[in-house]
């Protein structure tokens, strides 16, 4: 049975104003989370990302559906039943959530004092947290005091405090640099590897997923409009809102006016080799065509791993004997997708 399961969840808001329309944030969402998966929400602005997983810890109710967490009904539960339910999902936040006043050690310690953990359990946890983190050194330290990372740092061990099963993670690294933000990506993937606790992360940002994700849901107007394994998503991605959201970071087949450009620059035959399936290796299709005596030109694209398993799209301007071009790419197609993008006028592809 799925650790997080949605039936059918709609939210509808109250209209802002009077006379104005109600707000559907969620439109009918059905998804499954198993234990131990990372999964990947993602989608623009607006998309109800935030609101999705408001209804997973309770902090707003559904309009209509059914959300199972660990297979208890969580709409209508009482509120002590409620207290009990959000100890067991984490939460951290883009803005970190912390409390200035007080201390890092104060601040991982906090929610162990709301759920009335005995004191002589507080200081050992407390400091097993601080070390998993790698700020043992910062416990006397003010949130302001720290960077953006290490505030992160704080925030995560804050969440793991009370052992949650669920860790749920809202636009995390947003407000970090690059750099940081893949600091943080590497730490949650400890908290899911070594603790085995299931991550839900929101984001905004494709290369989240690439890095953190093992299952990705693609949201749009409310709606979850894409769902499934992140090579899956990534590498054959059906709808538009997902195409648009993988072309952030993977380059496909280019556009029409990129494609303008390559041919000013580059002659011969354009083609885009699409590898998909997580096996083919450009080293191996390069060789044949090398082997069939066609010169090549790498002009546009990239190839992608996810967990050891690669997609992407080249783009490559093929020079030679125009019939042994024609041969060498119906080769190809046995292991490659290819779109043909036609011979650049100043070259017949010889
Ligand atoms: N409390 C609320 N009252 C009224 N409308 C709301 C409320 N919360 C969210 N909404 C609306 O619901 C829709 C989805 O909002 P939500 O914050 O879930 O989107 P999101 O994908 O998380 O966006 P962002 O990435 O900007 O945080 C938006 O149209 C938003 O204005």
């Amino acid at each position: 049975m799925a650790l997080v399961s949605l039936r059918d969840v709609t939210k509808t808001f109250p209209p802002s104003q009077r006379g104005g329309t109600p707000v559907t944030a969620i439109d009918r969402v059905s998804l499954d989370i198993e234990a131990g998966d990372v999964y990947g929400i993602i989608g623009y602005s607006g998309a109800g990302k935030s609101t999705l997983v408001r209804l997973i810890n309770a902090l707003e109710s559904v309009s209509s559906g059914s959300i199972l967490v660990d297979g208890v009904e969580i709409n209508g539960l009482r509120e002590s039943e409620l207290r009990r339910l959000r100890l067991g999902i984490g939460m951290i936040f883009q803005q970190f959530n912390l409390f200035n006043s007080k201390t890092v050690w104060n601040n991982v310690a906090y929610p162990l004092r709301v759920a009335r953990t005995p004191k002589h359990e507080i200081g050992p946890r407390v400091d097993e947290l601080l070390s998993f983190v790698g700020l043992s050194d910062k416990a006397k330290n003010y949130p302001e005091q720290l960077s953006g990372g290490q505030k992160q740092r704080v925030g995560i061990a804050r969440a793991l405090a009370t052992s949650p099963r669920i860790l749920l993670a809202d636009e995390s690294t947003s407000a970090l640099d690059p750099e940081t933000t893949q600091e943080v990506l590497a730490l949650l993937k400890r908290v899911n590897e070594e603790f085995g606790v299931t991550i839900i992360v929101i984001t905004h940002e494709m290369d989240v997923i690439q890095t953190l994700a093992t299952k990705v849901a693609v949201m749009d107007a409310g709606r979850v409009v894409e769902h499934g394994d992140v090579f899956d998503v990534f590498s054959r991605p059906r709808e538009l809102s997902s195409q648009r959201f993988v072309s952030t970071v993977v380059r496909g087949v280019p556009s029409p006016s990129e494609l303008a450009v390559l041919r000013e620059r580059h002659h011969g035959r354009i083609v885009t080799l699409s590898f998909r399936d997580g096996n083919t290796s450009q080293g191996d299709v390069f060789l044949r065509l090398a082997q069939a005596g066609i010169e090549f030109e790498l002009v546009y694209g990239g190839i992608n791993d996810i967990r050891g398993q690669v997609f992407g799209h080249l783009t490559l301007a093929l020079r030679g004997d125009p019939p042994a071009i024609d041969a060498a790419l119906s080769d190809l197609t046995t292991t490659v997708e290819i779109t043909d993008l036609g011979v650049t006028s100043s070259g017949s592809g010889a």
